[in-house]
């Protein structure tokens, strides 16, 4: 029987000690979703991806991936699942040929000429051996491994980090490819604009609560605009009890602030006013998120 979610949490915590893990998480991924996990430092990301790896016992809840257990079902679990940790540790002596060749013969499934064009297509050299490569070529390895057998799952910790720009925009490019094939995608990152390029949903975990989940398209649809409007004269007052304008600041004529809501309405309540510039532009994503960060109960922790 196939599960109708490719990730099932139910309450699902992690305690290290009082106060420091994760708090009670219920959330639901679909199958062929991609779902960015976000997150500032120390946030609990890494802490949930290991636990749904059933690498960390659950406290309290239960998790469950392609519907098997993580903890009880562990191997059938890793069985169908890339996954790419935190860290990616290799060993130095061998090759990234020789790795590959490996990992195709461990699993079976995993397809070797599949693995040889992902690090052809991320620029890796499979010759060289794994204790010379810098940080950003081990990434390209544990990226190639998680994706090279083609899992019904990815979850992945932060892909693209330590990738250089071009690189981490091929990793992107994988894994929307991975979605087309109809695989389901879980990522964590600290980068919002990234996830923006790849994910259908977010949830963001701030000191070990995942407090929002959410659509991008809805989060996208909802985000405030900065207006800034120049008068020929000066600004009517009315303007900064103005409902859904928020933070008004003016400059002699020139008067700047943030408008959420329907623009006809904004445009109703300048009418009467002799205008020489109008901008209404959208904040960004990013913008948001860091605003979101700032007002977080871990907001220290943000670089
Ligand atoms: N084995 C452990 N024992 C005790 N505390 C831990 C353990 N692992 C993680 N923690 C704590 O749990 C919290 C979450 O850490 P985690 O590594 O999951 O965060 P993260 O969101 O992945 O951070 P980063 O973005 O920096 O990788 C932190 O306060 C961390 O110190």
């Amino acid at each position: 029987m196939s599960p109708s979610q490719a990730i099932e949490l139910r309450g699902l915590a992690k305690q290290f000690a009082p106060g420091v893990g994760l708090q009670p998480m219920t959330l639901e991924v679909a199958p062929g979703e991609v779902f960015g996990f976000l997150g500032p430092n120390g946030a609990g990301k890494t802490t949930t991806i290991r636990t749904l790896m059933g690498f960390l016992r659950p406290t309290a809840g239960s998790a469950r991936v392609l519907g098997l257990d993580v903890w009880g079902q562990r191997e059938a679990a890793h069985a169908r699942v890339g996954y790419l940790p935190g860290e990616v540790r290799l060993s130095p002596e061998w090759t990234g040929a020789q790795l590959l060749r490996r990992s195709a013969g461990l699993r079976g499934r995993r397809d070797k000429a599949y693995g040889e064009q992902i690090a052809g297509r991320l620029g890796l050299d499979l010759h060289r051996r794994l204790g010379t490569l810098s940080k950003g070529n081990r990434q390209k390895i544990g990226v190639t491994l998680a994706l090279m057998h083609r899992p019904e799952l990815l979850i992945l910790d932060e892909p693209t980090d330590g990738l250089d720009p071009l690189v981490q925009e091929t990793v992107l490019e994988l894994l929307r490819e991975a979605r087309a094939e109809g695989r389901t995608v879980f990522l964590s990152s600290h980068v919002l604009s990234e996830v923006d390029r790849v994910a259908d949903r977010v949830g963001i975990i701030r000191a070990g609560e995942l407090t929002r989940v959410e659509r991008l398209a809805e989060l996208k649809a909802a985000l405030p605009h900065h207006l800034e409007v120049t008068f020929a004269a000066a600004p009517p007052a009315e303007l900064l009890t103005l409902p859904g304008l928020s933070g008004v600041r003016a400059d002699g004529l020139t008067v700047r602030g943030l408008w959420q809501g329907d623009p006809n309405a904004l445009l109703r309540a300048l009418s009467a006013e002799r205008l020489t510039a109008l901008s209404l532009t959208p904040s960004s994503l990013e913008d948001a998120f860091l605003e979101e960060y700032r007002t977080a109960p871990g907001a220290s922790h943000v670089a």
